[in-house]
C-alpha cells in the first residue's frame, strides 16, 4: 500500500502555472489520505468553479492514479479561505489608483434602472461633501456619462498618461471617450478587464477620496469582471421597486458575494413619486421592494430616490441635477447616501 508521503511526492510534478510551485508545496493540495487502494484528498482553489479546476481535478487523478496500488481518487474541492487567498495571491495595488481612497462601483441587476443616474449625482454628492472624487464610466453596453455630463468623447494625454476630463469638479474619464483607442466596442471578458485596468492604471487620477464606478448592468460577465478587476471596491447595488427588478438585483448579490466582492449596500430608485397636488407620496412602482430585498439579503437599504422629472432631465440635458438643484428633496437623498457610504468605508479602513 502506497503512504500518505509517496503520493504527496507523486504530486509534487502539478505546478500551478501563475505561482511556478507545486500545488502540494503552496497548501493548495492537502488532507491526504490512503484507505487501501482509495487515496482521497482536498484541493483548495482561488473558486470552485475557475477555470484551473477541471485542469487540476484531471491531472490529480492521472498522476495518482498511475501509481501502483491506486484504484480510486477521490477529490474534494473547496475555496481558499481570505488569509490564504492574500498571502497566496496579494492584492497589487494598481499605479493609476495608488492615491485613491475608496472606490464605490455602482451595480443594477439590469439595464435602465437608473445605475448611471445614481452614479453621476452620487460622485457629485461626494464631492458636495467636500470630498475630492472622480467618475469611471466603465458601462461596456452604453457609456452614457459624456451625454449625461455633456463632455467631449475624446481623452487628453500628457507624458504617457491618460488625463480625465474636469467637470463640476469631478474628475471624468468613460469608455465612451476611448473609441478611438480600441477601434471597436467589441468587449468580451478578457478585454473588458483588460481595458479597465488599462484605464485604472494609466490614467492621472492623482489623489481622490473616491472614485465611482459606474458598471455594466446586469448578472452577465462584463460587470463580475468590471468587478473583479477592482477587488478594493465596495458595490452600491441599485433597483426599483418591482418584482422583476428585485428578482435580478437578488442574482447579482449573490454572484457578486461568490466572487467575494464587498456589497455596501442598495439604493432604490423611481421609489415614490410627488405629483404637487398632494403632500402624499404615489409608489408607482409598488411599495417596499428594497426594504424587502434589505431584509432578506441582510444588506442596509441606504436610500430611496423619487421618480423625478428634474432628475431625468438633468440626464438629458448635461446638467446633473446635483449641479442644478442640489438643495431639492432628491438632492438631499443623494448627499445622504454619499454621506452613509462614506461612514461606512471610513469605519473599514480604520
Ligand atoms: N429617479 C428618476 N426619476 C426620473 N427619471 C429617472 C430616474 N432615474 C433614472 N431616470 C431616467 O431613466 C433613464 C434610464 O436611466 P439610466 O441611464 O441612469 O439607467 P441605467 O440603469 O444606467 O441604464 P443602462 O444600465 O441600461 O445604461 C434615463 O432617461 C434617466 O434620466
Amino acid at each position: 500500500m502506497m503512504t500518505e508521503k509517496e503520493i504527496g511526492a507523486a504530486l509534487r510534478a502539478i505546478i500551478h502555472p501563475s505561482l511556478k510551485k507545486p500545488l502540494i508545496d503552496l497548501g493548495m493540495i492537502r488532507d491526504i489520505a490512503v484507505r487501501g487502494t482509495e487515496v482521497t484528498l482536498t484541493l483548495a482553489l482561488k473558486s470552485d468553479h475557475g477555470p484551473l479546476k477541471e485542469k487540476f481535478v484531471r491531472d490529480i487523478e492521472q498522476t495518482a492514479g498511475a501509481l501502483a496500488d491506486v484504484s480510486v481518487v477521490k477529490v474534494n474541492v473547496i475555496t481558499l479561505s481570505e488569509e490564504e487567498l492574500q498571502r497566496l495571491f496579494p492584492r497589487v495595488p494598481l499605479k493609476g489608483i495608488e492615491k485613491v481612497r475608496h472606490i464605490v462601483a455602482v451595480a443594477s441587476g439590469k439595464g435602465g434602472v437608473g445605475k448611471t443616474t445614481v452614479a453621476v449625482n452620487l460622485a457629485l454628492a461626494f464631492s458636495r461633501n467636500g470630498l475630492r472624487t472622480g467618475l469611471l464610466d466603465a458601462d461596456v453596453y452604453g457609456p452614457s456619462v459624456p451625454l449625461m455630463l455633456a463632455l467631449p468623447e475624446s481623452l487628453e494625454e500628457e507624458a504617457g498618461m491618460i488625463l480625465p476630463r474636469e467637470k463640476f469638479g469631478l474628475r471624468v474619464v468613460s469608455l465612451g471617450m476611448t473609441a478611438g483607442e480600441t477601434d471597436a466596442f467589441i468587449w468580451r471578458g478578457p478585454l473588458v478587464s483588460k481595458m479597465i485596468r488599462h484605464l485604472l492604471e494609466r490614467v492621472q487620477w492623482g489623489e481622490l477620496d473616491y472614485l465611482v464606478i459606474d458598471l455594466p448592468p446586469g448578472t452577465g460577465d462584463p460587470s463580475i469582471t468590471v468587478a473583479q478587476a477592482i477587488p478594493q471596491a465596495s458595490i452600491l447595488m441599485v433597483t426599483t421597486p418591482q418584482e422583476v427588478s428585485l428578482i435580478d438585483v437578488r442574482r447579482s448579490v449573490t454572484l457578486f458575494q461568490k466572487h467575494r466582492l464587498r456589497i455596501a449596500g442598495l439604493v432604490e430608485n423611481m421609489s415614490y413619486f410627488r405629483c404637487g397636488h398632494s403632500s402624499q407620496p404615489i409608489e408607482i412602482f409598488g411599495h417596499g421592494g428594497g426594504e424587502k430585498l434589505s431584509r432578506e439579503t441582510g444588506l442596509p437599504l441606504l436610500g430611496a430616490i423619487p421618480f423625478d422629472l428634474e432628475l431625468g432631465r438633468g440626464g438629458d440635458n448635461g446638467v446633473p441635477l446635483l449641479v442644478s438643484a442640489p438643495d431639492s428633496e432628491t438632492s438631499r437623498v443623494f448627499l445622504q447616501v454619499a454621506r452613509e457610504l462614506d461612514k461606512q468605508n471610513e469605519a473599514a479602513s480604520r
